[in-house]
């Protein structure tokens, strides 16, 4: 080949991928074009996505936004704090069933939520509980979704809760109102000379986590002695509380949170305050029981993490057991006292009729009454008051405590609520805003706190405004384990104090404020305590 040639034939080469690239660069997309298919892909996908979505319920009615989205619950949950009248206000727009999200679905009737709830139906725990899954790799019994192992746990739970421990259980709730009464005593005695306010929001929550922790771990951690945060737990709590609203409308958050990195700013047992303190005292709390030589415990001795062992929970469950307890039976009683004190602060006429059902009580009993000594209310007396439970009652209707959706899972057989048709995995939540507020069986007033109410209605009606509020504790195989002791800390709570002080609002142009980002919250509860005349406290 000569060189002539050579040189012929490599600019011809060099010809070809020139061309090449010119006619490829002539036939390749421009940048604009890529965009505009790729986002054109990319808008197609979410509508189908969209649609999918919205098409699985779209015969139940509801806002269109709800049905495409669960971010319209976090927003109620999170910036406007109003979830649970935001759900009841939707139902009384659009009907007895409405779709609250895409896959989620509320209702306020009873008769639903008893069945949903009963024994023998086939529903599983929605995925709303979720969040009460304090750690990936255990449950415990109020975030198992699978009803077999649910039924064997609650079964080696509920013997503890039963029989002569209920009398342990009610010692423990005595020392307690003891202690709040030494508290007033104390620290927040007012008199003419001078008012002693005491934010009684967070004292609230002293009592019923001393109660908490006194029946799971057989003492209290104190709050009420100190007056104070105890381990930065609420601190920590009244920032974790709003959160778990969020969780409920984002489950899959779960997961995030318990997963690298987030997983490093989670409470866990390596904390020394907070939710992760609890955690961690659970964790050492359940170690001591086991490794302790066995024998028969004393009753003075008797705590629910014993209870729980002995009854055959592992002990790494009976950890996860520990804290819900403290969880579940915190938050719920101190909401029920807020609000049902601020209720009858703010209504002369029932605060007087509590009272004077109190004074008659006592009346009856031997004199003198010695404020130190003399044994507080039994459970089996302060049931006797009708007035005083028709208080709470009222307050349970009004501001249920247990506010959320609590929602359960239809399962493979699907069902049908109020004529429509719910298929398999639908998550069916609660109002008990709904089921409290509903003129149907409370009547036109039922806005309006009324405890008389109770006292005028017949047995039957009786019978039906109380199984319906008794719902607060849940129903079936879901129904709260402390109930009793919920109900033994209000009662005891109502008549050892009113029988010894009036009480008053501090602020009277605003009580409280009043936030529902999940459940009913309060701030600013000031209140104050004044013997009244003739009574030694
Ligand atoms: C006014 C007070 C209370 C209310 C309204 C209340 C409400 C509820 C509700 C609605 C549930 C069922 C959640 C569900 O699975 O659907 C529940 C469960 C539970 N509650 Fe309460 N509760 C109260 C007080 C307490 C107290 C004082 C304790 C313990 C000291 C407690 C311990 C529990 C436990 C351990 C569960 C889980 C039961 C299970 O998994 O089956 N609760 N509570």
């Amino acid at each position: 080949m000569t060189e002539k040639t050579m040189t012929t034939l490599a600019m011809s080469s060099s010809d070809f991928v020139q061309d090449l690239f010119t006619s490829f660069h002539r036939i390749s997309p421009s940048p604009p074009l890529i965009i505009t298919s790729t986002l054109t892909l990319l808008t197609l996908l979410c509508t189908l996505y969209l649609f999918r979505t919205w098409h699985r319920l779209s015969h139940i009615p509801g806002p269109l936004l709800n049905s495409l989205t669960p971010l319209v619950l976090t927003y109620h949950c999170l910036i406007k704090e109003d979830i649970n009248t935001y759900v009841y206000n939707l139902s009384l727009k659009y009907g007895p069933l409405v779709r609250v999200a895409p896959n989620v679905v509320a209702h306020y009737d009873p008769e639903t939520l008893r069945r949903v709830c009963s024994v023998k139906a086939n529903y599983t725990k929605g995925l709303w509980f979720e969040f009460s899954r304090w750690d990936l790799e255990r449950y415990s019994c109020i975030a198992m979704r699978d009803n077999e192992s649910r039924k064997v746990r609650k079964g080696m739970l509920l013997p503890a809760w039963a029989g002569r421990y209920m009398v342990v259980m009610e010692g423990r709730v005595d020392s307690q109102v003891r202690s709040f009464l030494d508290l007033i005593k104390r620290k927040y005695t007012s008199t003419p000379a001078g008012v002693k306010a005491m934010d009684f929001g967070h004292r609230a929550q002293f009592y019923t986590l001393d109660v908490a922790t006194s029946a799971t771990f057989g003492k209290p951690w104190g709050f009420l002695e100190k007056d104070g945060d105890v381990e930065k737990y609420l601190e920590t709590t009244e920032v974790i509380t709003p959160m778990f609203g969020v969780l409920g409308t984002l489950p899959w958050l779960v997961y995030v949170m318990h997963a690298w990195p987030l997983n490093k700013l989670m409470p866990g047992e390596g904390d020394t305050v907070g939710f992760g303190r609890l955690m961690n005292l659970a964790g050492e709390a359940v170690r001591e029981r086991v490794e302790m030589p066995g024998g028969k415990t004393e009753d003075s001795e008797y705590d629910l993490i014993r209870g729980y062992l002995r009854n055959g929970v592992e002990p790494e469950d009976a950890v996860q057991e520990c804290i819900t307890l403290v969880v579940a039976g915190t938050e719920t009683t101190s909401i029920a006292l807020r609000l049902a004190l601020l209720a009858l602060l703010t209504t002369p006429s029932t605060y007087r009729k509590a009272q004077d059902e109190v004074d008659a009580f006592y009346s009856g009993k031997p004199a003198p009454f010695n404020p130190d000594t003399d044994p507080i209310v039994s459970y089996a007396d302060a049931k006797t008051l009708p007035y005083i439970q028709a208080v709470i009652r009222e307050a349970f209707r009004i501001w249920p405590p247990s506010a959320g959706l609590f929602s359960k899972q239809v399962p493979d057989e699907g069902d049908t609520i109020h004529g429509y048709y719910l298929p398999k995995g639908t998550e069916v939540g609660q109002s008990m805003v709904g089921i409290g507020r509903q003129p149907r069986i409370w009547g036109d007033d039922a806005e309006i706190f009324r405890p008389e109410r109770w006292l005028e209605a017949d047995a039957e009606a009786f019978e039906e405004m109380q199984a319906a509020v008794d719902l607060v504790f849940s129903g079936g195989k879901y129904v709260c384990l402390g109930k009793h002791v919920g109900w033994m800390e209000l009662l005891k709570w109502f008549v050892e104090v009113l029988r010894r002080y009036d009480v008053a609002v501090v602020n009277n142009a605003q009580p409280l404020k009043l936030k529902d980002p999940v459940t009913f919250m309060t701030t600013d509860f000031w209140v104050r305590f004044t013997k009244r005349e003739g009574v030694e406290v």
